[in-house]
């Protein structure tokens, strides 16, 4: 039978289309002289693509007109470990011989044998041929191609030889397609948010191999994108043997269900990306609560549009797990909501408890009226590093020194942990170390996080720490405000902090600096340990609860008085006299009304 677009062809024609599975060809060449022959003299005639699909024992099995993509070439195994079986032999009536992405996609996406293209010509020793074969390449899948040879030149191949040792190879090598996940990115930005997902990808053990770029203005609903760029996607991971495509920005169930079909592959977005790296670097109960939150909510809306091929999908590509599947499995849908639905409750109970607990702590340190500064900034900005390094400098007698965290990946720090350090005025402040933010951060992980960013929203004071050598620091600086907007903190009062001044050149400098016009800033390297002083002081400046030096002589009979002024302020001095116990000490405001009956009233 000739499949694909047969309207308008004479009889004449069809029928010497249809003699051509009459033809047999020679085990060991790739095609026979009459084959070429005869598709050269049709293929002038009819002005249309001829392609042939031939069996190892050389009988020809299917016949299209038309595109490659309409020649009846059966379906293989994504995971299997050996050819085909079938040759694809195809003119192009324009006189080129040169293959096509589309070829070259048919060939490695279906395991071809070969791929032979013709370029169709008056005359017979005019005819130039490319052959393309599979071929591996450092562990994966990719092709050699033969270019511009004669007919005579081709007809002396030793094709059988030649995919014996294909197979051969495919065989034996264990390709990388089972293990790793390789990934092509799809941008919808810039260059840079797409650079940054490639960052995001290798946090998560992903390779990127390839990018494709998709003007904004162009995004459908349906699939996100037109279907031409769709099938250009497909093609090109069938090239580069992708397991996986990422796209640089939310999609809908239905746009991941709809991309999945027309690709074949699994398809994530970035958020659930960024929920994966989460997910692995979650180690306190608050943050594997509330990752696991966001990521359920992620899930929900998502799960009733999910793909039930997904599975198929994942199992063809022999991925086990992998990015996005992380947390509760993939089982039948409704019970799969449910379960989800209990789950989030569950969390939501988990929740409210470890949060008492915070709340007991964070009442003593309300009573005993210390500042909060809260240190926040784009994801790998040095937020760890300043904090472990002030507090090295500075750290509280009674209060552990103990560091964070600080290492060159995204997301180091997920936990908020509260450090005490004390000022060189004797006053106490907790500084605490905060999630990074990023750009694109998904709402509902905002939301999720809102505990652990508790810290921000009731800090007296924000250290936003920029990262001076990066190029993208201002819109690094833009993201962390839309997020610090969402949390209803964009108007606290704000140390900016431009970091790692050892490392950026002037002109990036000069240019944040232009930007943050009117801002209180202060140019420190956390890791050199530049101006970190000159940031102590600013920090000083511009906290709250003022203390001022003041004396006592407390009665011997009001000693809950010199407890209060040993938790609630900084003693400096202490003796015993004949009416009491004098003091002098830093106190703020409300202390010192409290103990003024006691003042030692200097003349
Ligand atoms: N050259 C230079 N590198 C720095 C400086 N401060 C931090 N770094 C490096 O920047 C990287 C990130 O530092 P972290 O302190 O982990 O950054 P962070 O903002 O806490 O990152 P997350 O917790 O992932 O959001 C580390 O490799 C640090 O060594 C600096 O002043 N100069
Ligand atoms: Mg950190």
């Amino acid at each position: 039978m000739i499949t694909g677009n047969i309207d308008g062809i004479k009889k004449v024609m069809l029928d010497k289309i249809e003699n051509l599975f009459e033809l047999t060809i020679d085990n060991d060449k790739v095609f026979s002289y009459e084959l070429v022959e005869q598709m050269n003299e049709i293929s002038g005639i009819i002005k249309k693509e001829l392609c042939v699909v031939i069996n190892r024992r050389g009988k020809i099995e299917g016949i299209s007109v038309g595109k490659i993509d309409s020649a009846p070439i059966p379906s293989i195994e994504v995971s299997s470990k050996k050819l085909s079986g079938f040759r694809v032999i195809h003119t192009h009536p324009s006189g080129s011989s040169t293959l096509s992405l589309l070829d070259i996609s048919a060939l490695i996406g279906s395991k071809l044998d070969a791929i032979a293209a013709i370029g169709v010509q008056e005359n017979m020793e005019d005819i130039k041929i490319n052959i393309a074969f599979c071929d591996i390449y450092d562990n994966n899948l990719t092709y050699n191609e033969l270019k511009n040879l004669s007919l005579e030149a081709s007809l002396q191949l030793n094709f059988k030889n030649k995919v014996d040792y294909i197979d051969k190879i495919i065989g034996s090598i264990n390709t990388c397609e089972d293990q790793v996940e390789r990934a092509i990115l799809v941008g919808t930005d810039t260059e840079e948010s797409l650079e940054e997902l490639a960052g995001l990808a290798e946090a998560c053990n992903i390779v990127p191999i390839d990018r494709i770029f998709q003007k904004k203005n162009k995004v459908f609903s349906a699939y996100y994108m037109g279907q031409g760029k769709v099938q250009e996607i497909a093609n090109l991971r069938q090239l580069r043997n992708a397991n996986l495509i990422i796209f640089d920005d939310e999609l809908s169930g239905s746009q991941v269900r709809n991309l999945e079909e027309a690709i074949n592959c699994k398809v994530i977005d970035r958020t659930t990306l960024i929920l994966d790296i989460l997910a692995r670097r979650a180690k306190s109960k608050e943050s594997i609560l509330q990752v696991e939150l966001a990521i359920l909510n992620h899930k929900l809306p998502r799960l009733r549009n999910s793909n039930a091929n997904l599975a198929r999908i994942k199992g063809g590509v022999g991925l086990k797990g992998g990015v996005g599947s992380r947390g509760p499995g993939e089982k039948k849908l409704e019970t799969d909501r449910r379960h989800i639905e209990s789950r989030i409750e569950e969390i939501k109970n988990e929740m409210s408890k470890v949060l008492e607990r915070k709340a007991v702590q964070k009442v003593k340190r309300t009573k005993n009226n210390i500042s909060k500064v809260a240190i926040v900034g784009y994801t790998n900005a040095g937020k760890s590093t300043l904090r472990n390094k002030l507090c090295e400098i500075s750290a509280s007698d009674n209060i552990s020194k103990e560091g964070v965290l600080e290492a060159d990946m995204l997301f180091a720090t997920l936990d908020t942990t509260v450090r005490a350090i004390t000022l060189s005025d004797n006053r106490k402040i907790t500084l605490s170390d905060t999630v990074g933010f990023i750009s694109k951060l998904p709402h509902e992980l905002v939301e999720a996080f809102k505990s652990t960013l508790e810290e921000v929203i009731e800090a007296d004071l924000l250290l936003h720490v920029v990262d001076v050598a990066n190029e993208e620091a201002i819109k690094q600086i833009q993201s962390v405000n839309i997020v610090l907007n969402e949390l209803n903190a964009k108007d606290k009062n704000t140390i900016i902090v431009l970091n790692k001044i050892d490392k950026a050149c002037q002109g990036n400098l000069d240019k944040v600096k232009d930007f943050l016009k009117g801002e209180k800033i202060v140019e420190v390297s956390a890791e050199k340990g530049i101006n970190l002083d000159q940031l102590l002081h600013l920090i000083e400046r511009e906290i709250p609860n003022k203390l001022v030096e003041k004396e006592f002589i407390i009665p011997y009979d009001r000693q809950k008085f010199i407890s209060m002024l040993h938790e609630d302020a900084s003693v400096i001095n202490k003796n015993y006299t004949e009416n009491g116990t004098y003091i002098k000490a830093l106190v703020n405001e409300e202390i010192y009304e409290r103990c003024a009956d006691f003042e030692v009233k200097t003349l």
